[in-house]
């Protein structure tokens, strides 16, 4: 990938030639936005890095639209807000521009902190990457790599794959890939939860009942196998199966013949079989719950996922997934994580995997007021206190109070009274972790 890539920043508004300069130096191309312009007139391209900068010092009503058109247009677009002490915060359409941002700036600008605030950016708003020709996969970690290596192997292959891994690893993801990139992915796809079959039914349920082949079977019915028939039945759980299912399925494996309940009449069927198990199987065998014989038939081939915690490479861009496409069907403020919760993120361990972070990410994009999703609102502050070492204490501490000084500020528009209240602080410790933190309010409030 390299740095080969364009820095840009789309600005609106006036910058200086002092702001350009020290921009360009940093290695950032300043492009002032043609307010005026007709959509796209932007002119982002896709590659290059591009944060918007909405330079709301002097902004008119005409920049106030074209912000407005852009951030419609690219909602996925960061935003950083300059504001000077005239600034009326509490216009609706200054507030919904800087509660978008992700950082804001007040006059006299802090370069520095803008380079910085940049950089971060910038090496964090990598691109996702979805292997596209193996779907529903995401993840450039090398534990994924090797995934996708191997499905790409396993899927033109017609044997069944036993699939390993925790519990919400994505083995369903897998085994639907695997259908997906093999030559039956026009013919149907089964996933069947094993342990969640009553016990008394697991055969009917699988390879059907003929007509009164038991109390209450009052017509003929096919199965899961059946229904799926040149396609690719998943069964979920494998190790749950009881008994006499373990050896309807040994049959349908050695022989590609099933019986339904109440016959005895054999059937043909071509089906492809894979299995999960988050249990270890060889210790079922070994205690005699799971027939050796058919582990072997499962375990041909056999594909482990990954736990979560293996491939911290990935947990950025799983929840910036999981965050994006929930931004699509709901109507919420949260477009990204604060610095502080891309390292919680980062160190959690993740017991639930990528389930686990599909609902925190979502639950925190519900409960978040800002752009940001901070530590809190993913209930991961226990994380940070407990991963963080004496050394780095300080500087989470330092972190955090100030997430919480600027998220308090967003909330009550910049009125100090209020967020000193809800702080539970003075208006005075307001001004002096404002001052320690480099947020300038001037007169704002
Ligand atoms: N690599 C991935 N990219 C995108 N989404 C994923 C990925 N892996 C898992 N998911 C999502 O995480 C959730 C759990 O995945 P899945 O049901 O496949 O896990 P599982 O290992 O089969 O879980 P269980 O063992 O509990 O049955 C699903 O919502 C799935 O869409």
């Amino acid at each position: 990938m390299g740095d080969t890539s364009v820095r840009c920043i789309v600005w609106f508004g006036e910058p200086t030639n002092s702001e350009i300069t020290r921009l360009a130096q940093a290695g950032w191309h300043t492009r002032v936005a043609d307010a005026s312009a007709q959509r796209g007139g932007v002119g982002i391209r896709r590659g290059d890095t591009v944060v918007a900068m909405a330079d709301l010092r002097q902004a008119n009503a005409e920049t106030l639209r074209g912000m407005a058109r852009l951030m419609a247009d690219h909602p996925r677009l960061a935003w950083l807000a300059l504001l000077s002490a005239d600034t009326v915060v509490q216009a609706p359409e200054v507030e919904r521009i800087v509660r978008a941002s992700l950082d804001f700036f007040t006059a006299p600008i802090d370069l520095q902190r803008l380079v910085d605030t940049l950089g971060t950016l910038a090496g964090d708003i990598a691109m996702p990457v979805s292997h596209s020709d193996v779907p529903g996969i995401t993840g450039s970690s090398a534990a994924m790599m090797a995934v996708v290596a191997s499905l790409r192997k396993y899927a033109p292959v017609d044997l069944p794959v036993l699939i390993t891994g925790e519990t919400g690893t994505g083995k369903e993801v897998a085994a639907r890939a695997l259908h997906k990139l093999s030559p039956r992915s026009d013919r149907p796809f089964a996933a069947i939860n094993c342990g969640a079959l009553p016990a008394n039914l697991v055969q009917s349920e699988l390879f059907g009942h003929e007509r009164g082949a038991f109390t209450g079977a009052n017509a003929r019915r096919v199965g899961h196998f059946e229904a799926a028939a040149g396609g690719t039945v998943f069964l979920d759980e494998v190790g749950d199966l009881p008994p006499d299912a373990q050896i309807s399925l040994l049959r349908l494996l050695q022989e590609g013949t099933l019986e339904r309940v109440g016959s005895t009449q054999s059937i043909k069927l071509d089906v492809r079989v894979l299995a999960a198990t988050h249990v270890d199987l060889e210790k079922a065998v070994a205690q005699g719950r799971f027939r050796e014989d058919l582990y072997y038939r499962l375990n041909v081939l056999r594909l482990r996922m990954p736990a979560l915690r293996e491939r911290a490479d990935d947990v950025l861009q799983l929840a910036q997934i999981f965050l994006d496409a929930f931004r699509k069907q709901h109507d919420c403020h949260a477009r990204t994580f604060s610095p502080l919760a891309r390292k919680a993120l980062r160190d959690f361990a993740w017991p639930g995997n990528v389930r686990e972070l599909l609902n925190r990410v979502q639950r925190a994009a519900v409960v978040a007021e800002g752009a940001q999703i901070s530590v809190a609102d993913l209930d991961l502050q226990e994380a940070i206190a407990t991963r963080s070492g004496h050394s780095s204490l300080g500087l989470t501490r330092t972190s955090a109070e100030r997430d919480a000084v600027v998220a308090c500020l967003r909330e009550t528009r910049f009125n100090i009274s209020e967020c000193a209240r809800r702080l539970k602080v003075s208006r005075v410790t307001i001004y002096r972790l404002c001052k320690k933190h480099q947020l300038v309010l001037e007169d704002m409030h």
